[in-house]
């Protein structure tokens, strides 16, 4: 049976799915057999494993500090919130359905035979595992029926670590507002408390650490340094997107990428400037992950929009994947962003569509069964595909070659491309039979289901390029790192980090080793 240690936060955002990571890097380097395991994840950035089941990113990633491939064993829970009060639950990796907040919080001690079993399996090949709670472990009211912190980490028998983040202030209040709320069992399993995302001079804190012992036995597992990292993290509490009051569940919270549009667009006659894409934040945008490969690359500025005038600066406009097509195609309509498109489209501004984004791009969308809430409707009319909801999802990881593509993105044909498709609905093309090509485009205008197609170095390459060209930026065409290259050398900076920053032989201690 493997040992374990579980990660715990005061708050969502206090950076456990990062921590969790890169612990388990650190224990991997040291030569441990490690495994991630987060019993429940709520999060529209997904992931498709090679058996086509699907899990949170964040474990994905973990899984990839480990060095391993990704399973649903690692997240046998995930929560894709499409609506204010209703959600999508999967489990072991596979849609079970879409349920009210409330029925969930009733029937989640159902599943507790499956979280089990998965952890068990993981288990068995595993010499350590480390697990990632939920957001606060006292949520009083939800503590009864608790399988994701506590409770878990009872069931599992788990020793935990207590993060709290410094960035925001009031970390000592957070550490200890948390511990007092435990009851004396849930208490003694907390064996460390970690204040993370510290910036400045630690020996201003230290005093503070030794005062907060009058108050709290619970010895200080380390200071972790804020630290930028190019890594994917929960779409709950990113820092990639600003907090914007309109949403207000956290979890549908979607804003503005912090660098302001106009800034660079002054240079636009420059023609060494910097391309400029837009990705549309809709309110329900799944798997932003598929971006962050632009923010690694030089020459290219990555802006999440929502208004007009920022989609006019823009070299090339992307409709991103959605947990809810119809909802977001309304919300597009509302804020005038869909006359917009087509009127940029008209102009031959680059446009490409991911998954929802795609089918937004086609003729009509019909969700008759309500599988996303219902209805029927129009889509942009610019690509000549038209939409059905079923329940069956399609879940796969998927590897192609690019068909012969006519118009502007010509030059994009028969390029190797892999990624992975996650989606309740199916396309057809209304002009031909043939619907299986994995891109489809319209002189200006792409739309493709594969999330992820940027990770492939050959073809982002080859857009950049075009869009150079047609923007008269005259600069090198970028290196484009395979993103899996980038993130492994990311979580071995994070262990540096973490080497430096943690009481290692306390963790240790704490595991069991
Ligand atoms: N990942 C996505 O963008 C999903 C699109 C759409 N909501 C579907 O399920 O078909």
């Amino acid at each position: 049976m493997a040992k374990n240690l579980m990660i715990q936060g005061t708050m969502s955002g206090v950076g456990k799915s990062i921590l969790t990571a890169g612990i388990l890097r650190v224990l991997k380097q040291d030569g441990y057999k490690v495994a991630p395991f987060k019993s429940q994840n709520m999060a529209l950035n997904s992931y498709v494993t090679k058996e086509g089941r699907e899990i949170g990113r964040a474990q994905a990633l973990q899984a990839q500090a480990c060095g391993l491939d990704p399973s649903s064993d690692m997240n046998p829970i995930l929560i894709k919130p499409m609506g204010d009060t209703t959600s999508q639950i999967i489990v072991n990796g596979l849609p079970l359905g879409n349920m009210k907040a409330r029925d969930y919080f009733k029937n989640k001690k159902s599943l507790i035979p499956d979280i089990q079993a998965a952890y068990d399996r993981l288990s068995r090949d595993a010499d350590i595992i480390v697990i990632e709670g939920a957001g606060s472990p006292v949520e009083i009211n939800l503590r009864d029926n608790d399988i994701v912190n506590m409770g878990l980490a009872q069931i599992l028998d788990a020793p935990v670590l207590l993060a709290g983040d410094i960035d925001p202030g009031g970390v000592f209040a957070q550490l200890l507002g948390t511990v007092s709320l435990m009851s004396p069992e849930e208490r003694n399993r907390v064996k460390g408390l970690i204040i993370n995302k510290f910036r400045g001079d630690v020996t201003l804190l230290e005093p503070g650490l030794s005062m907060f012992k009058k108050y709290c036995d619970i010895p200080f597992a380390g200071v972790v340094p804020y630290t930028k990292l190019s890594l994917d993290e929960e779409d709950s509490v990113s820092q990639r997107l600003t907090v914007n009051n309109k949403f207000k569940n956290k979890n549908l919270v979607i804003n503005t990428y912090s660098r302001v549009i106009n800034k660079c667009i002054t240079d636009r006659d420059d023609n060494t400037r910097n391309l400029i894409i837009a990705v549309i934040r809709l309110p329900y945008i799944s798997n932003y992950t598929d971006f962050t490969i632009f923010e690694n690359i030089d020459g290219v500025d990555l802006y999440y929009i929502d208004d007009q005038d920022s989609l006019d600066k823009a070299d090339l406009v992307i409709i991103p994947g959605t947990k809810n097509t119809i909802e977001d195609l309304k919300w597009l309509r509302k804020k005038g962003l869909s006359d917009k498109i087509q009127e940029l489209s008209c102009k031959e501004v680059p446009i490409i569509g991911i998954c929802g984004g795609f089918q937004m791009l086609g003729k009509s969308i019909a969700d008759t069964s309500g599988v996303e809430g219902g209805g029927v409707v129009k889509g942009l009319g610019l690509l000549p595909i038209e939409t059905e909801f079923t329940s069956y999802k399609n879940l796969r990881q998927v590897s192609a070659i690019t068909p012969k593509l006519s118009g502007f993105y010509e030059p994009v044909s028969d390029t190797p491309i892999s990624g992975y498709e996650i989606h309740m609905g199916s396309s057809i093309l209304d002009d031909s039979t043939d619907h299986e090509d994995c891109v489809i485009t319209r002189k200006n205008v792409l739309g493709t289901y594969i999330h992820g197609i940027f990770d492939t170095p050959s073809f982002t390459q080859k857009l950049i390029k075009l869009l150079y060209e047609k923007n008269g930026i005259d600069r090198d065409i970028p290196v484009v790192e395979e993103l899996s290259v980038t993130q492994d050398r990311e979580l071995d900076r994070l262990a540096d980090v973490l080497r430096q920053s943690l009481d290692l032989e306390l963790v240790y201690r704490v595991i069991g080793l």
